[in-house]
């Protein structure tokens, strides 16, 4: 079996202003950058080359992977990219200060909702410019299958298919797999690698710019779990 590297982009703009960010497609700032490169030079320490890469279809996933290779001078792999990858829908959160909507619907269904399994945020209402049918970039996505909003369960649906269906079968090929994305759409992966219950998955933080080695039995069970530094 081979190698999988998660990697959590680096810090965003949004990430930096306390702003729920989801689908909104944000640039990394200066911080998140130097994070990004220096994820590579991580990689680079541990003698991890990649042979192939899967990102989202976000600008600040597709961006961290970018600067880790080029820092790792590793440019020449295929970097997939799939929207199934993409952040959790944040839904009505979107674009909103973290703070503010804390106050608004009190702590515990914050939390509920922010670190928890099935609950959604509030969904986008018709005719909301966030919605993603309104983004060019979706336009070739079945809009049955764009969310609204989405719990971490949602979000677990979409990544762990694409999982099985994409990035397993690489790892079955002994390939050592980079996949660059973000907190939630990785937290979704990491409960279903780790088999962690809903409860185990609310203390769950996976850190910006800080790869994360997996090694597998033949199974795909998980064997060792290393966090990168
Ligand atoms: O989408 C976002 O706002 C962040 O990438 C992750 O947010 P969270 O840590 O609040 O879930």
């Amino acid at each position: 079996m081979g190698k999988l590297i998660l990697l959590r982009h680096g810090q965003s703009v949004y990430n930096l202003q306390n702003i729920f960010t989801g689908w909104t497609d944000v640039a990394l700032s200066e911080k998140g950058i130097a994070e990004a490169q220096k994820a590579g030079q991580i990689l680079k320490a541990h003698n991890l080359l990649p042979d192939l890469c899967f990102t989202s279809w976000l600008k600040r996933a597709i961006h961290t992977a970018q600067l880790a290779l080029r820092e790792l001078d590793w440019e020449q792999i295929d970097c997939i990219k799939s929207w199934k990858l993409n952040e959790r829908h944040y839904g009505a959160w979107q674009q909103r200060n973290k703070d503010e909507v804390k106050e608004e619907v009190g702590e515990e269904r914050f939390i509920a909702i922010r670190r928890g399994y099935d609950t959604p945020p509030p969904p986008l209402p018709d005719g909301d410019p966030r919605l993603p049918e309104n983004d060019p970039k979706f336009r070739l996505i079945d809009p049955s299958h764009l969310p609204r909003s989405e719990s971490l369960k949602d979000t677990r649906r979409r990544t762990l298919n694409y999982f099985y269906e994409a990035i397993a079968p690489q790892l079955a090929r002994d390939k050592t797999v980079l996949v660059s994305a973000h907190g939630n759409s990785l937290r979704a992966l990491t409960m279903a690698i780790e088999q962690l219950s809903p409860e185990e998955i609310v203390k769950v933080e996976i850190p910006t710019g800080q790869p994360i080695l997996y090694r597998f039995d033949e199974t795909l069970e998980m064997l060792e779990k290393k966090v990168l530094s």
